[in-house]
Formats: C-alpha cells, structure tokens, sequence
C-alpha cells in the first residue's frame, strides 16, 4: 500500500502530512520513527495525522520524531490551516482544529487564492513554575516552567551564540522534575518585543523553529517584565520569525506565522 504524503514547515518546522479522512494510518508512533529518519526514511522533526472531528472542524495528531505523540504544535497547526484551504478541504478562512489541547482556532491569511500566514489561538499559557532553577551535570539552570498545552522550560541566556544545546537540551529534556520531558527554549533578550531563541524540542532534539515554545518564551518574557500583554512579540529563531500577542483582554496567547508546502510525495508502508 502506498500513502500520499505532503512535507510542509512553519518557520522552518518540518513535518510529514498526512490527511488520514481517505487514507487511514493505523501505527503512527512506527510510521513516525521510520519516516522522520533522515537518509532512510522522508527526513522531518515529526509526522502530523489530519483527522475528521466531531467537535470541530478537522483534527489533528502530532507525533515527534522519536514516536512520542504530543498534546499541541503551533507550526503544525498553520501548516494544517494551508493544507486545508489549498487543497479545497474547506473554503473558510476561520477554522476549528481538535488537538488533544482542546480546541484551537485558525484564521487564514489569503493571497492569492493561497494561504500565505495564518493566526492561531492558542489558548491560555499555564505558568507552572515562574523561576526554577535546575541542576544538571554541566550546571544549574534557571527558567520559566509554562505549559501551551504541551511543557515548556524556558531559560535565557546572554548570548544564544553560548547556549550548548546538544549538550544541556537532552539533559534538561529528560530531568527528572519534568515526568514527561520538556521543550527546552534558550532565549536571548534583544529589546522589548524582540527576543532570540534556539529551541530543544522533546522527542526531536534541535528544530529550526517552535510555535509553542515561541509562545513559552513570550509568556515568559512577560513574565519576567520584559515585555508586556498586548505587545507584538518578535520570537527570532533559527529558521524564521514568529509573532506573539498575549492578550490581556481574553488572556489568550496568538501566534502569527508562516506556511509552506515544501513538495508531495508518496511512500510504501
Ligand atoms: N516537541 C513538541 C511537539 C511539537 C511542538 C512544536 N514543533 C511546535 O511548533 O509547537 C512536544 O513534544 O511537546
């Protein structure tokens, strides 16, 4: 059997699609290992399932690089909204997607006749831990606990260019105050409503870019008086940039970004 695929990337997130309402996938923890692997497999940061819903629109599933499936991912769901519209799944310009955060509403940015940006609702970031600090092999961390639907520790640092990824992301990934693991975002204050960041993903090690994490870090900005509700936060990571509003009317945070079809393609199971 052969499945029809489509490679797509938020600021420079890439996933595999997979539009599973005419071709069901029934092992995507499998499928996700195995097509995320570079050189052996497609070559992503995860594989994303576009489902039916009873309670919203579409649904979407989302499953890292190492198979562990994830409650939220904010590129993803941008790449959903322009997968949808793009290919005639829906003509409306607002969309309700089911995660297993709840709920999360698209608007569509048109041009055209393609979807070029899309805003998402994210709903309202959870602080759970304002400053913890962590102690590591390499040395003691301090950051932000924030959970977007998904954990989120976010830690800033003087200068990105000194942040040792491969070496402190696994290791705060995995520490033990967080059960389930965690994203790891290293942020570089730059001004107010412009920050740098590099990103440790859970179940995918360094990816260009996080929407979640860029809505930790922003929330986590605020938090620490670095910025303010209402501001249009520029989050500048590796692969693009992605703009944030925490709203202090609704307590909703809003993510802006892009989304790219990258190419089809099809794989044998
Ligand atoms: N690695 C994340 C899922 C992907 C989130 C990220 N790619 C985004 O754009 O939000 C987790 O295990 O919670």
């Amino acid at each position: 059997m052969t499945i029809q695929f489509t490679k797509m990337q938020g600021a420079g997130n890439d996933y595999i699609y997979v539009n599973t309402i005419n071709q069901p996938v029934t092992n995507p923890k499998e499928l996700a290992i195995q097509w995320s692997t570079y050189h052996t497999g497609i070559g992503s940061d995860g594989l994303v399932l576009i489902g039916p819903s009873h309670i919203a629109d579409f649904s979407m599933r989302i499953f890292n690089a190492d198979g562990s499936e994830a409650k939220m991912c904010g590129n993803a769901s941008r790449c959903i909204g322009k997968y949808l519209y793009d290919k005639k799944l829906t003509q409306k310009k607002q969309i309700s997607l089911e995660t297993l955060s709840g709920i999360k509403h698209l608007e569509l940015h048109v041009k055209n006749g393609a979807v070029k940006e899309v805003t998402v609702d994210m709903g309202c970031p959870d602080i759970l831990e304002e400053s913890l600090n962590l102690s590591c092999p390499n040395g003691t961390f301090t950051g932000t606990f924030v959970s977007m639907g998904n954990p989120h520790f976010v830690t800033f640092v003087e200068d990105i260019k000194q942040a040792n990824l491969p070496v402190t992301g696994p290791l705060l990934e995995h520490h033990p105050y967080f059960p389930d693991r965690a994203n790891i975002e290293f942020v570089q204050f730059l001004s107010e409503g412009n920050a740098r960041m590099r990103v440790w993903e859970r179940g995918s090690g360094i990816t260009q870019a996080c929407g979640t994490g860029a809505c930790a870090s922003a929330v986590a900005l605020i938090a620490h008086g670095r910025a303010q509700k209402g501001d249009k936060i520029q989050i500048q990571m590796d692969g693009g940039t992605l703009t944030i509003e925490w709203n202090p009317t609704d307590n909703h945070v809003y993510m802006t970004g892009n989304a790219v079809t990258v190419f089809e393609g099809s794989i044998k199971l």
